[in-house]
């Protein structure tokens, strides 16, 4: 196979960023995240692809996780405070990333942060579409949320759903994505109040269901049509580890049978690359604490690095 030419970033920089951060869901041991996937290499491995790399750590000297309580607020959510000051820390390192030309790739933590670097990367370049790889849809509004739970929240801050029922804290989020700009691959466990979002705005949605019955092959095509048809604008790759099956990615924090095969959760990635026009990635929900064994911290860390690597041109051939 050819060298993938990436149009947006065709310098191949790249900047990790990591979120090592748990306060938009309950469990502990999603903040390790970063810190596994970076001691596995993951560093060095993209550089071996041609990246040039950097390394930041917006949330250093942060004291978020102590602060984390399971109370929800008076707008039935849990967080906000601390969700927010992260997000908008996580918001400007993917904005700079992208400013000088680097592709960002935001290592978390937990998916809260969907919302700071989608809009991140709208601001940069509002043509930009998103592909949201996950078991869920994220876009629970404070009105519709059961758990309260920020990571189950992000899409629907940057779109402005459910406007007057946001806290005053996220009014920093530009709410800059368009409904006909995301598309969902891998979905299997969506809430009533999302299903209700995503048939209002019409939202491109591919489930499980549409793996099954179409191959992750024609999936990937489709999803694509539907929100870049010409294949000219930047992607946006939000990639929840929970997407593929507990099976092959064990140590996540709200796990759902059912889910792709590793070969499908990388192809996509693979997929992504081609086209050459990723732009930046999330890489998130990775928690360590949740494994049983030290052969599922290995399965699911190997998986989240090689999401990273194959979106970063990895080829089989
Ligand atoms: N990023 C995730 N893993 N999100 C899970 C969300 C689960 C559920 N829909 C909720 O709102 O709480
Ligand atoms: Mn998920
Ligand atoms: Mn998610």
């Amino acid at each position: 196979m050819t060298e993938i030419q990436y149009k947006f970033h065709p310098n191949k920089k790249a900047t990790i960023i990591t979120a090592p951060f748990s306060g938009g869901q309950p469990k502990g041991g999603v903040e390790l995240g970063p810190e596994y996937i970076l001691n596995a290499g993951f560093e060095k491995q993209a550089q071996a692809l041609g990246w040039e790399t950097a390394v930041v750590h917006p949330l250093a000297n942060t004291d978020y996780e102590s602060k984390k309580t399971d109370d929800k607020d008076s707008y039935g959510i849990k967080n906000t405070s601390i969700v927010s000051q992260c997000c908008e820390k996580i918001h400007t390192a993917v904005k700079s990333a992208l400013d000088s030309d680097s592709l960002p790739i935001t290592v978390g933590g937990d998916h809260s942060i969907g919302m700071a670097t989608v809009s991140a990367a709208l601001e940069h370049n509002p043509d930009a579409c998103v592909l949201w790889i996950d078991a869920h849809a994220d876009i629970n509004t404070p009105k519709t949320t059961d758990s309260g739970n920020l990571h189950g929240c992000p899409i629907s801050f940057v779109m402005g759903i459910d406007r007057e029922s946001f806290p005053p804290e996220f009014s920093w989020v530009p709410e800059n994505l368009k409904p006909n700009k995301i598309a969902y691959i891998g979905l299997r466990d969506v809430d009533e109040g999302e299903k209700a979002i995503l048939k209002k705005y019409n939202i491109p949605a591919f489930s499980m269901y549409h793996v099954d019955k179409y191959g992750i092959g024609k999936v990937v095509d489709m999803a694509l049509d539907a929100v870049n048809p010409d294949r000219k604008n930047p992607i946006h790759l939000s990639y929840d580890v929970d997407a593929i099956d507990p099976s092959f990615v064990p140590a996540t924090g709200t796990r759902v049978e059912g889910g792709l095969s590793l070969r499908e959760g990388l192809f996509i990635a693979e997929d992504v690359a081609q086209t050459g026009l990723l732009a930046s990635i999330d890489i998130v929900e990775t928690n360590p604490l949740l494994a049983e064994t030290e052969e599922h911290v290995l399965d699911t860390v190997s998986a989240a690095c090689a999401i990273g690597r194959c979106a970063l041109g990895q080829t089989l051939l």
